[in-house]
C-alpha cells in the first residue's frame, strides 16, 4: 500500500533516508522519545510534506502524483493539532466532506463510544471525547462507497489511517476500546493503521510492526518483540526500564 524508498527530509526537521513498507491489514506503531521525528515522519507518510530525497509510493504511484481530492478518499490523518474550528454538532462534523449515510456514521460513533454525543457541539466536549470525534471523522473518510444505511453492519473501510498520539487524552478503558477497534478493523478490512504512540505497552500489545525513531533516524523496524528490547529502550529514552512478568503478557515498567 505505502512504500518508502530511501525517503527523508534534509532540511529541519530532518528524517534520515528510510526504506520500508506498510501493507493493508497492518497496524504499525511509530515510537520514540520526544522530538525523535515521529510527527514529521507521519507528515511524510500522509503526503502533507513531500520527501526531499527518495520516494514515497502509495497504491503503486508516487504520493506526490495524487490530487488532494483523490487522497482524501483513501488516506486520513488525525494530527495532534486536529481540532474543530466551528462549534458543529458531532454528527455534522464527522459527516463533513463525504456522503456516508448518517446511520453508517452512527455505527462508527458507537465503535468509539461517542454515539450519545452526536448532537453535542464539538467545542463543548472534553479532550478525550473530542479526540475520539476526530478519529471517527477520519474513519468516515475511509468508508468504501457505495454504502447503504441497511448495510451498516457490513460497513467496509479501506485505505490508510494515520493517527498522531490517538490515545493521549483517553482514559485506560477508552485506550483499550480504541486500540481493540483499530486492531479489529485492520484485521478485517483492507485498511492499514499507523499510530504514533508514547505508550510502549500499547505498541507491544496491539501493533503488528513497530518503527523505533530517535533523532530523525529509524533505528529498528519489526515485530514488537524484535524492536522493543529493554536495553535499547533504556538507552534511547534515558530511562531505567524493566519487563514486569506479573501479567499474562509482559509489561514494560519503570524501575523504582
Ligand atoms: N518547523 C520546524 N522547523 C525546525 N525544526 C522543527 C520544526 N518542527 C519540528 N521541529 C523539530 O524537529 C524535531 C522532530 O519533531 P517532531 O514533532 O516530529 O517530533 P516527535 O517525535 O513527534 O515529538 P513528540 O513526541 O514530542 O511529539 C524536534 O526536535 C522539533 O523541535
Amino acid at each position: 500500500m505505502l512504500k518508502l524508498n530511501q525517503a527523508g527530509f534534509v532540511q529541519p526537521p530532518q528524517i534520515q533516508p528510510l526504506s520500508g513498507s506498510i501493507q493493508p491489514h497492518q497496524l504499525v506503531a511509530i515510537v520514540g522519545p520526544n522530538g525523535a521525528g515521529k510527527s514529521t515522519l507521519l507528515q511524510m507518510l500522509s503526503g502533507f510534506r513531500a520527501p526531499e530525497q527518495g520516494d514515497v509510493d502509495f497504491q503503486g504511484r508516487p504520493l506526490a502524483a495524487w490530487s488532494s481530492a483523490e487522497l482524501a478518499t483513501q488516506r486520513a490523518l488525525v494530527s495532534q493539532q486536529s481540532a474543530p474550528v466551528f462549534d458543529w454538532s458531532v454528527m455534522d462534523l464527522v459527516s463533513l466532506g463525504h456522503a456516508v449515510p448518517r446511520e453508517v456514521m452512527l455505527t462508527i460513533l458507537h465503535w468509539l463510544d461517542i454515539a450519545h454525543l452526536q448532537q453535542r457541539g464539538v467545542q463543548r466536549l472534553s479532550g478525550g471525547e473530542r479526540q475520539r470525534v476526530m478519529i471517527a471523522r477520519a474513519l468516515g473518510q475511509l468508508v468504501t462507497a457505495p454504502v447503504t444505511p441497511c448495510a451498516s453492519s457490513m460497513l467496509a473501510l479501506s485505505g490508510l489511517l494515520l493517527l498522531d498520539e490517538p490515545t493521549s487524552a483517553l482514559d485506560l478503558g477508552q485506550q483499550q476500546r480504541l486500540m481493540r477497534c483499530l486492531r479489529q478493523l485492520s484485521q478485517a478490512q483492507p485498511l492499514a493503521v499507523v499510530c504514533v504512540l508514547h505508550d510502549l505497552n500499547l505498541a507491544a500489545r496491539y501493533a503488528d510492526q513497530v518503527w523505533l525513531l530517535d533523532q530523525g533516524q529509524c533505528l529498528a523496524m519489526g515485530s514488537p518483540a524484535e524492536v522493543l528490547d529493554v536495553e535499547r529502550l533504556s538507552q534511547i529514552y534515558h530511562a531505567d526500564l524493566e519487563w514486569s512478568h506479573h501479567a499474562d503478557a509482559p509489561l514494560l515498567a519503570l524501575k523504582t
